[in-house]
């Protein structure tokens, strides 16, 4: 996308309210072209990988985007859809339906989706948003909880943007919502319907995806942020402690991840003789391949070989209504103080009544 902001963001141009959706992004294709792309994008972040850059660079380049790219885009092909990649088809979704419950109401409130690697990419969608007149932007990233790898580098991408750019809009970041009221309950909700359906597991394992363990040493929020909606959700559902587990998934490369891993979990389950377990995983906002792939069909794999009877995968919040109403309250919160009313409110027909009143009194 080419866009001139500058010429287009002049004065006297409508001051608009924006939204901005920041998802992790995904490749273009189930290809390993398209997955080298990716991945060396997603991979050169200092963000992601904070390990020395010439050691890490020489690394990627000469092993990882070798071999990775085929093996990723085989799982990839497994979940695809007609219409994409199923991470990039919830965000667009949902982004459309925070228009319009935001709408709903009473906010006029320009909503659009970016991704932090790959396409639409954060810095043209925050062109586009300038040449439509946004003179206020909220950044929502679609990471319930905080971790630099993640969250940091959404707002990174957004500060090099704003680096470039002459005239800023006013600029908002939410960086977490892992403790909101209604996303608790929008969990909630959906595991009770799940048992409604299905019956209660002898187990509810709440998998997340992991980050290296020296990253909770280091002061990365992640790790606390992931418990607390663990915790959180498991007190709203009456779950005793005996009942739930908390879990990291996603392991990549050799180093020690945050424990306990997800898939070496469910084996144990299996192996102690649990036979019946659901799994939910809190920290996607929308269902991708480390859901999909990697808990809906390797993780079930690996827990009915060890001996498990029953596998369910409770789906991520997507598009579902007690979810976006959630993240229509987020977004709502942090916009107070902004005017997003599409009519003026009551207070203000107040207010102007009042003035013409005083302002007839004096003449
Ligand atoms: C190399 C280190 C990685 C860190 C650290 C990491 C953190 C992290 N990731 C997510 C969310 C997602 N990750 C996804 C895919 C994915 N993640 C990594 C690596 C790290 N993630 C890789 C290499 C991949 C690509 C797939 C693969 O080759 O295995 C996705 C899915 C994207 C999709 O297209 O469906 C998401 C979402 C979080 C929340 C997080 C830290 C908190
Ligand atoms: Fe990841
Ligand atoms: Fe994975």
């Amino acid at each position: 996308m080419t866009t001139r902001p500058e010429a287009a963001y002049s004065h006297g141009s409508p001051n608009k309210t924006a939204l901005l959706y920041c998802n992790l992004g995904t490749p273009d294709a189930p290809t390993a072209p398209a997955l080298r792309r990716y991945l060396a994008q997603f991979l050169s972040d200092p963000r992601v990988v904070e390990i020395p850059r010439l050691v890490w660079l020489a690394i990627l380049h000469g092993i990882i985007l070798r071999v990775r790219p085929a093996k990723s885009a085989a799982k990839y092909a497994s979940v695809w859809t007609s219409e994409g990649s199923p991470l990039k088809v919830w965000t667009e979704k949902q982004a459309k339906l925070l228009q319009g419950y935001l709408g709903e109401r009473g906010h006029a409130v320009t909503v659009r989706y970016a991704m932090r690697y790959g396409s639409p990419s954060i810095s043209d969608t925050l062109n586009a948003l300038r040449a439509e007149g946004a003179t206020r932007i909220l950044v929502l990233p679609a990471y319930p909880q905080y971790s630099g790898a993640t969250t940091a580098s959404v707002i990174d991408d957004v500060a090099s943007w704003a680096l470039k750019t002459r005239h800023l809009p006013e600029l908002r970041f939410i960086n977490r919502y892992h403790d909101e009221p209604l996303y608790i309950a929008a969990l909630a909700e959906s595991v009770r319907a799940h048992w409604a359906a299905n019956g209660r597991p002898e187990r509810l394992v709440i998998s997340f995806h992991g980050m290296p363990a020296r990253t909770l040493a280091l002061g990365d929020p992640y790790h606390c942020e992931c418990l607390k909606t663990g915790r959180l959700l498991a007190e709203t559902l009456g779950l005793s402690k005996a009942d739930y587990i908390v879990t990291f998934q996603s392991r990549f490369g050799k180093a020690k991840w945050l424990e306990p891993y997800t898939e070496p979990t469910l084996k144990k389950l299996a192996a102690e003789g649990v036979k019946n377990v659901a799994v939910i995983c809190p920290g996607f906002s929308a269902d991708c391949l480390e859901t999909l792939e990697e808990i809906s069909m390797e993780a079930r794999d690996a827990f009915l070989q060890a001996g498990g009877q029953r596998f369910d995968y409770i789906p991520c919040l997507n598009d579902s209504p007690a979810g976006m109403r959630a993240l229509t309250a987020l977004a709502e919160r942090h916009l107070q103080g902004w005017p997003t009313q599409l009519k003026p409110d009551a207070a203000v027909l107040q207010m102007q009544r009042d003035l013409a009143l005083a302002a007839g009194a004096s003449s």
